[in-house]
């Protein structure tokens, strides 16, 4: 059930939302590493239309949490549900529906910019090239359009990974850090664009270092320490 996709520079369709519930919960959600507690019974609630932002300072546990929501990380102990049920990443509910960029490796070496986005896009059931475009053009990539992702530079790099979130369905966002490397127009183009995501009814769950943007776009906030 997609919405029809968008020709202008508004993201690609969005799932359906169902309020209510808590899209992605952790309970009690444990993780060590050996001797190392990182995480030590952290609950988070994330319903759809909301986000939430963890918090804390270098080293503290938030891209290991991020991890977590995503199935990339097992919890040592404690519990992560997504639509109330546990999180399976292999699942083809959870991977049609949970976007997430933890990082800017790009997927495909050998693929430009925009071949990337179309293959995603098309794995993800968007069939519509006006969808990649309209991405392209919003996350400021068309000057590199054509470019492998080897040759751009490190905000570029960011934004293809935040792009390639923008151009599939999904009811949840998870970002990791999504404001690094992005200059001062980024950072407005960001908010703007997790606001407008959160109107969509998408959930938003991302770690940020960025006090203005937590500020902006949080409904909750989950401070980790180390
Ligand atoms: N696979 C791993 N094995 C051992 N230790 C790990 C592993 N992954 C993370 N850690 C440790 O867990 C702690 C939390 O790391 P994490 O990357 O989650 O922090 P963070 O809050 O995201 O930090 P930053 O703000 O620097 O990105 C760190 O001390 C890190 O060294």
């Amino acid at each position: 059930m997609h919405r029809p996709p968008s020709t202008s520079s508004s993201p690609a369709p969005t799932l359906p939302e169902r309020r209510g519930t808590a899209l992605l919960e952790f309970r009690g959600l444990t993780v060590r590493f050996g001797d190392h507690v990182v995480l030590d019974r952290l609950d988070l609630a994330l319903e759809a239309g909301r986000a939430v932002a963890v918090v804390g300072p270098n080293g503290a546990g938030k891209s290991t949490a991020l991890r977590c929501a995503v199935g990339a990380e097992a919890p040592t102990s404690g519990e992560v549900l997504f639509d109330g049920a546990p999180l399976d990443e292999t699942s083809p509910a959870f991977r049609a529906s949970v976007a997430a960029a933890l990082d800017d490796a790009a997927s495909f070496p050998d693929l430009s910019v925009v071949e990337h986005l179309l293959v995603v896009a098309w794995a993800h059931g968007v069939d519509d090239p006006a969808v990649v475009n309209a991405a392209v053009v919003d996350c400021g990539l068309r000057s590199v359009r054509d470019n492998l992702p080897a040759t751009l530079s490190s905000g570029q790099a960011r934004r293809l990974a935040l792009a390639s979130c923008l151009v599939r369905p999904r009811r949840a966002l998870v970002l990791d850090e999504p404001e690094q490397r992005l200059d001062e127009s980024g950072h407005d183009w960001l908010r703007e664009r997790l606001l407008a995501e959160k109107a969509a009814g998408t959930a938003v769950l991302f770690a940020s270092h960025h006090s203005a943007l937590v500020d902006a776009v949080a409904d909750d906030v989950v401070t980790v320490a180390p």
